[in-house]
Order: structure tokens, then C-alpha cells, then sequence
């Protein structure tokens, strides 16, 4: 089966609650993609729709070119990690996944090597209503990749791990993408996901506001914006927007110039001969393009409650 997730115009309320409203997009194989945005943005839901736990009202979503219900032996077409409090607490960890694998054809002897690749294999026979939120969240993941799937979606996957464990799952979700595999990771932190993620779907009221590489938001949000400081600031202003720039006073003595290159700007302050100590081409952090993208889909959030 192709490694690909392919989400196309989904629709979907609750009562007067739009979840999600067009959203699309799709989720390649040999690379971990980030789906991010605010509480609400309707990232769980778009999971369950492409497992068939929730139905849209319009739009499709398709697993290696099929829907979730038509898929054959689910388990080894697609891992999914939703809920990890979602085990039962009388059950010993290796008993939970040996009842998952025999319901689809699956050994005891891969139960035991997903145990030992999320680190679970001492604490095989505990209890898993004994377990720790990290514990409980290795064993998500040993159960969503016990029939080896070539697409993986993870929501929330590093929330209760502690340092040491997120790192691991970093490391975990990265060679799982270099074997080939579709990785759709939720969060609704950028840092959580942009060391791990190679490509960025970023959600807001239940569409795609962003669909890119971490390395094209930060471009996009940085884009023609220079910080000049001088200590002739409106001499420098009138020489700048004499030439199309647009120029706001920050703070102390600089300049947030949109319009030109900084070259450009070094270039006219020079032939002016108007003093600078600084001209830098200002490159905004993920964070800041992040809120800058997803701004209005929180306070839009925030009105309505
Ligand atoms: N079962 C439900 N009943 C009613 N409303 C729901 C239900 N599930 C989700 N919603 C609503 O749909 C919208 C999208 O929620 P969803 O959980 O998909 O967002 P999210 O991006 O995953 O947010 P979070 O990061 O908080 O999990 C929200 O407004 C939420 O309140």
C-alpha cells in the first residue's frame, strides 16, 4: 500500500459547532508532517474522520487511496495513537497487545519487538492501570505500530513525556518517516514538533491556514521586513520612503523597514551619508509566524465563548 493520507474538503459540525469547514490536505510518505494549531482547530476530528471514528458531512479522506472502512486488516495499513488513557487497566501490557494482534492476524512474537522498540519490554507484564501518562503513551505507540503500517498518525504523541521520553519519541518519529512511512503528528505547541517535522500543516477553525515547509513559514513570515538602527532616524525615514519603503519607528533607535533588500537599504543610507550601526534582514522564529498565522482562529475562539 502507498504511504500517503489524502484529506480533501471535509466538512463537519456539531450542532451549531463548526469543526471542521473545507479542510484538506495530505500527508506524504519519508516525511514526518506537523499538523498544528489552536485548541480547537479541529485536528482530533480531522483524525477520527480519516479512521472512521467520526463521518464528515462532505469531503473525503483516503489511506493509501482508500477510505478507513475499506481498508483490509486496518492494523497493518495504518497506526493510529488517539487517546493513550484508552487501555483497559486490568490488563497487563503485553496482554493488550496480544488481544490487538490476534484480532488481526498477528503473532506473539511481534508483540514482543514493539515492546522492545517504545522500551516497554520490563514492564511487559504490569498492569497498564499502573502506568505512567509516558508509560501509556509508549504503549499507544507499540499498539499503533504492532501491524507495521506504512502511514502513522499520532495525535498529541509527546504530551505527559518527560524530557528524556520526548527526545525518544523525536528520534522514534524520525526514522520511522526515513523507513518510508507517512507520519501525521498533531500538537497544538510548535515547539513540540518543529525539530521532528519536515513539513507543517497548520490548521485554524477547521481548515488549512498553511500548508508548508518549516523552512517557507519562517521565509514567509520574515519576508521583507529590516531592522535599521541609527541615531538619525527621521533622516533615514525620509530617505526611505522617498524611495517606496514603508518605515515604523521600534525601539531605542531603530527602524522596522518593509519595501526594500537590505542591501538596498545599506546602498541609499550610504549615498546619503546618513549614519547607521546596523542594518539586519529581520527573520521571524516558528513561534512567531505560527501565532502570526493562527492569531485569528484563537481570538475568534475566544469571542465566541
Ligand atoms: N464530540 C464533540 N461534540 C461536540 N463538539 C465537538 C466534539 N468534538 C469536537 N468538537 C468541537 O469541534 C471543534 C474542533 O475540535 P477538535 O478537538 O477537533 O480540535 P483540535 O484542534 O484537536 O483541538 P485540541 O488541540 O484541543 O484537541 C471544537 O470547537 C470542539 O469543541
Amino acid at each position: 500500500m502507498q504511504a500517503i493520507i489524502e484529506v480533501s474538503g471535509l466538512r463537519k459540525r456539531f450542532g451549531r459547532n463548526t469543526a471542521l469547514d473545507g479542510m484538506s490536505f495530505t500527508v506524504l510518505g519519508g516525511q514526518v508532517t506537523g499538523f498544528v494549531g489552536p485548541n480547537g482547530a479541529g485536528k482530533s476530528t480531522t483524525m477520527r474522520v480519516i479512521l472512521g471514528l467520526d463521518a464528515a458531512e462532505e469531503g473525503s479522506a483516503l489511506i493509501g487511496g482508500l477510505p478507513y472502512a475499506r481498508l483490509r486488516r486496518p492494523l497493518t495499513q495504518v497506526g493510529a495513537l488517539l487517546d493513550a488513557g484508552a487501555v483497559q487497566p486490568g490488563r497487563t501490557a503485553r496482554n493488550h497487545l496480544l488481544w490487538l494482534a490476534h484480532s488481526q492476524g498477528l503473532g506473539a512474537r511481534r508483540v514482543d519487538e514493539v515492546l522492545d522498540e517504545v522500551g516497554l519490554s520490563p514492564a511487559a507484564r504490569r498492569k497498564a492501570g499502573g502506568f505512567s501518562l509516558g508509560m501509556r503513551q509508549r504503549l499507544g505507540i507499540a499498539a499503533a505500530l504492532l501491524g507495521d503500517p506504512p502511514v502513522l498518525m499520532l495525535d498529541e504523541p509527546v504530551n505527559g513525556l518527560d524530557p528524556e521520553g520526548i527526545v525518544w519519541m523525536r528520534g522514534l518519529l524520525r526514522s520511522l518517516a526515513a523507513q518510508g512511512r507517512a507520519v501525521l503528528v498533531s500538537s497544538h505547541l510548535m515547539s513540540e514538533v518543529q525539530d521532528t517535522a519536515d513539513h507543517l500543516v497548520v490548521a485554524g477553525r477547521g481548515r488549512v491556514v498553511a500548508d508548508t515547509s518549516v523552512a517557507d513559514l519562517i521565509a514567509r513570515a520574515s519576508r521583507g521586513r529590516v531592522t535599521v538602527r541609527t541615531p538619525a532616524r527621521p533622516q533615514a525615514t525620509a530617505v526611505l520612503t522617498h524611495a517606496g519603503a514603508t518605515a515604523v519607528a521600534g525601539d531605542g533607535d531603530t527602524l522596522t523597514v518593509s519595501g526594500l533588500a537590505a542591501e538596498r537599504i545599506v546602498a541609499l543610507l550610504n549615498a546619503d551619508a546618513v549614519p547607521f550601526s546596523e542594518v539586519a534582514a529581520h527573520r521571524a522564529t516558528l513561534e512567531a509566524a505560527y501565532m502570526e498565522l493562527t492569531g485569528d482562529a484563537v481570538e475568534f475562539r475566544e469571542a465566541t465563548r
